[in-house]
């Protein structure tokens, strides 16, 4: 069974538009536990552009009491900064079950590439240790696509990391040209060659209800997705409908009312 940790992410982009808390997004955590998520994931950013870390310590606390992971991801190199006090020191409060490292600058519009583990090995290798040490399990972010950088899959094993997440990005957009089955194919050996190295799959990036099953079905093994920006969208969609029902019978029942 593949878990399913939902990222938040999104909700919070649509509540810093206009200040203020609405739409929580612990509410909205709360919604998708209910509903059987098995997690919850937000990828904070130093420019705070959409979890903040009042968040994170809020989301930490809710999964805490529910028992549920909660799955951190970030850049463990990116410096504090007003706002934002690093990811270690996130993960050092919150203790989050799952730390999922991420190798993106501040410029990202989003994640859009994994480690290079022949060149980044050394530096992460303390890092793990840290993390290791909070107790958390530790994923790095890996690309399939690119054969540079997955080459070195199992110097993630050796540096001591629990998981890789494949980064989904490049599948997702393969699925919408029709042109998946030999992206599927790469993803499937990489997962392979992970777990052979004794590492645990993850994926995430782009994944939705549209290409998320063809990918389960190609990709052995895959302990857990997370996803959000689809998620969130198609939620909107599904929900649409009937909020505006809701506010149609408020108008319905004001123009019944004699003192209007
Ligand atoms: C690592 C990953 O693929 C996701 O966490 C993604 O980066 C979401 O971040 P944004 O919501 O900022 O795009
Ligand atoms: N790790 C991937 C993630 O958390 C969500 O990515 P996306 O679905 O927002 O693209």
């Amino acid at each position: 069974m593949t878990f399913l940790s939902v990222n938040v992410n999104k909700i919070a982009v649509l509540r810093n538009s206009r200040g203020g808390s609405e739409p929580d997004v612990v509410q909205a955590a709360r919604a998708c536990l209910d509903a059987g998520a098995h997690g919850i994931t937000v990828h904070p950013r130093p420019d705070a552009r959409h979890i903040r870390a009042a968040d994170v310590y809020a989301l930490g606390g809710l999964a805490g009491a529910r028992g549920v992971e909660f799955n951190l991801e970030g850049n463990p190199f990116a410096p504090p900064r007003e706002g934002y006090p690093g990811f270690l020191a996130l993960c050092e409060a919150v203790r989050p079950a799952q730390a999922t490292l991420v190798p993106d600058g501040d410029d990202q519009l989003t994640s859009d590439h994994g480690f290079d583990f022949l060149r980044d090995a050394g530096r992460l290798q303390p890092l793990v240790r840290q993390l290791r040490d909070m107790g958390c399990r530790v994923s790095l972010f890996a690309d399939a696509w690119d054969p540079r950088r997955s080459e070195g899959i199992e110097h993630a094993a050796q540096i001591g990391a629990d998981r890789i997440e494949l980064y989904t990005g490049p599948y997702a957009d393969a699925f919408d040209r029709g042109e998946q089955a030999c992206m599927l194919e790469r993803f499937a050996a990489i997962a392979r060659r992970a777990q052979a190295a004794g590492l645990g799959v993850n994926a995430g990036h782009d994944l939705s209800q549209a290409n998320l099953g063809a990918f389960l079905a190609a990709v052995p093994g895959v302990l857990e997705v997370s996803i959000g920006h689809a998620l969130i969208g198609e939620a909107l969609h599904a929900g649409l409908s009937a909020t505006v029902r809701g506010y149609l019978a408020i108008l319905d029942r004001a123009a019944g009312d004699p003192y209007r």
